[in-house]
Parts: C-alpha cells; sequence; structure tokens
C-alpha cells in the first residue's frame, strides 16, 4: 500500500463507530510483543481506551497499561493464542475475545475485541477493534441477579434454590458427604396478613429473611420457597449442627419485637429438617423436609421437627 493509501485507510478508520489499532510487526517477531508497534488509533480509541501513541508504542507496553493486574494479563495472552489458533484453523479472519481493560481514565470498561489473524489489508500489519459493551454486561449481570432472587425479601427464589441442591446432590455423591435441607414457615402468618394488612405481612416476611440470613455462612442458601414459606440449605451434614445453627434465627424471631404503625407483635416459626440420604434426588429431599414441617406445625408450631431418617 502507498503512503496515500495508507492516509485514506487510516482516515477510513478514524470515522469508524468502534475503537480501532493497528499494529505493525516483521513476520519473524510475531510473538515478542516489544517489537510490535502501535502505528495508528482512531477517535473512538481515543474516547473510551484513550492511551495515546506516546504511552504504549508497542503492543507490551498497551498491554501493561491495559491488563494491570498480571494474572489477568497473562489470562488474557493465552486466551488470545487459543482463539487465534481456533480462528485460523477455522480459515476466518479474525480471533474474538471478551475483555476487561483499564481505560486512560482509569475505568474498566468491558470490550467485545476482535483481532485480525492474518494480514488482510496492509502486508505485516493487523487491526484490532473493540467494541464497548459495558453497559451491556452491567444490565446482563442485574438481569441474571435479579432471575435468581426473591423481589420482596431479596433471598434467593426456588429456581435458585432447585439448582442448589442438585448442584449439592451431586457434591454428595463425588465427595460422599450430606447437607441439611429446612423447610421454615412463619407461624399463624395468615392472621397477620388478616389482621394488619398484606403491607404489614410483607415487612414481617422481610424481616425474618434477613434474621435466618445472619446466622447462616455464605456456603448455605436461604430462599423464598412461597408465601410465608422459606428454605435453607445449610452444606453441614450433621443434624444436630444444622439445627443449632436455625435454633439461632429462631431465637432471634421469637426475640424480636414486631412494630407496625403503633401496634408491636410477635412471631414464631416452625421447622421441618432433614438431610440427604445416598440416593436421594432433589424431590425426595424437598419431601422429606415438607413431610418434617408438617408434622411440627401438627404438634403446634414453633418447633423443629427432624425428620426420623436424619442422623
Ligand atoms: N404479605 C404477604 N402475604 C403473602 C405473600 N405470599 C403469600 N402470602 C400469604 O401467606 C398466607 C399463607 O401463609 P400460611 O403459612 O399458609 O398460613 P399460616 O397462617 O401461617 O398457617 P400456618 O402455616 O399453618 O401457621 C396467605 O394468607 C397468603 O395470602 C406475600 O408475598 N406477602
Amino acid at each position: 500500500m502507498v503512503k496515500g493509501d495508507l492516509d485514506s485507510f487510516y482516515s477510513f478508520l478514524d470515522h469508524l463507530p468502534i475503537a480501532a489499532l493497528v499494529i505493525s510487526f516483521e513476520e519473524h517477531q510475531v510473538d515478542d510483543l516489544s517489537a510490535q508497534k502501535i502505528c495508528h488509533v482512531n477517535f473512538k480509541y481515543l474516547e473510551l481506551i484513550g492511551y495515546p501513541l506516546s504511552a504504549t508504542p508497542d503492543a507490551a507496553s498497551w498491554m501493561q497499561l491495559a491488563y494491570p493486574q498480571p494474572e489477568y494479563r497473562q489470562e488474557i495472552t493465552n486466551r488470545w493464542k487459543d482463539e487465534s489458533a481456533a480462528a485460523m484453523q477455522r480459515d476466518d479472519v479474525t480471533a474474538k475475545a471478551i475483555v476487561n481493560v483499564r481505560c486512560n481514565d482509569g475505568r474498566n470498561r468491558c470490550f467485545e475485541a476482535f483481532s485480525e489473524v492474518r494480514s488482510t489489508i496492509l502486508p505485516n500489519h493487523y487491526i484490532i477493534s473493540f467494541i464497548d459493551i459495558t453497559d451491556m454486561t452491567v444490565k446482563m449481570e442485574g438481569l441474571k441477579r435479579q432471575s435468581v432472587m426473591d423481589q420482596l425479601t431479596g433471598v434467593y427464589n426456588q429456581y435458585h434454590l432447585l439448582q442448589r441442591v442438585e448442584q449439592e446432590i451431586e457434591r454428595a455423591v463425588s465427595s460422599d458427604s450430606y447437607f441439611t435441607l429446612m423447610m421454615f414457615d412463619l407461624d399463624f402468618f395468615k392472621m397477620i396478613n388478616d389482621r394488619y394488612g398484606y403491607e404489614c405481612g410483607d415487612q414481617v416476611l422481610i424481616s425474618c429473611a434477613s434474621m435466618i440470613n445472619e446466622v447462616l455462612s455464605s456456603e448455605d442458601c436461604l430462599a423464598r420457597w412461597n408465601g410465608a414459606d422459606f428454605i435453607v440449605l445449610i452444606r453441614e451434614g450433621n443434624s444436630g449442627i444444622a439445627r443449632q445453627v436455625i435454633q439461632k434465627a429462631l431465637q432471634k424471631i421469637r426475640a424480636h419485637t414486631f412494630l407496625w404503625q403503633d401496634i408491636s407483635f410477635a412471631m414464631t416459626a416452625t421447622i421441618g429438617l432433614t438431610t440427604y440420604q445416598s440416593g436421594d434426588n432433589a424431590d425426595k429431599v424437598l419431601e422429606r423436609a415438607d413431610l418434617a414441617l408438617k408434622r411440627g406445625k401438627q404438634m403446634g408450631g414453633d418447633f423443629v421437627f427432624m425428620d426420623i431418617t436424619s442422623g
């Protein structure tokens, strides 16, 4: 490509709506990042990523600034190598990767990055382009979080709980471990709704969820099952220890004075507890916890009823 053509090509790149940089290299320097010169960056690149050519004259210095954490830099380097080899094999022109880049304004932005794996327009040059997907990624993560949360109480929902039970069963099978599942139901909750209104009932559910969560470890899982029912999954397979954990939550709830407008009242809860048994599937464990809860309710509530098969 002659000089005039190169200028028109750079001018074309400058006005693209995506960030792009051009790197030049000699055939024998293909693996040496410090020998790969950054020879052009476009306007969108300067707006988003922002490193001037003087700060990043070559690919190695660019990598240092864009990926300051050495482990992540190494991970990205390996990923590009793999993606480039796969693209070559498919006879594709570009390799693609999602990357988190530290930009010159100090912000981390998430990009879908495309790198040419063979020179197509300029001999011994390759173009890397970046599409900013930061906003989309943040939205997707928010939606993903929402899809596993109960909107009212902020604890996990049924969908997530079932996934966790399946995971714990897999773990139990592969490592010969056990876990405890408890069905947790507030006593006479309907009466709270009927007497003081649904909004008051909502506040009770929110407070109780928070009190149960306070006694659990980060490995455990609390989920809203339906209405006033919650499910607590405790990784501890010893039912005696799990029972002590949940007793703490019960004590908190019993000792709590619930306030609604100028009324104060107390709440209790009943728990059906079971532990995973070899050969169980999710339905079986849940069924046993539900049965234990019903037995606890039959005994008048405010009680932890242990399924008799739980050791
Ligand atoms: N405030 C509120 N109430 C709900 C919600 N979802 C379900 N409920 C109510 O929860 C009540 C059912 O609770 P239950 O646990 O079956 O009733 P209970 O009075 O506690 O009965 P026992 O469990 O036998 O003590 C019904 O009145 C539902 O309308 C919710 O999101 N908010």
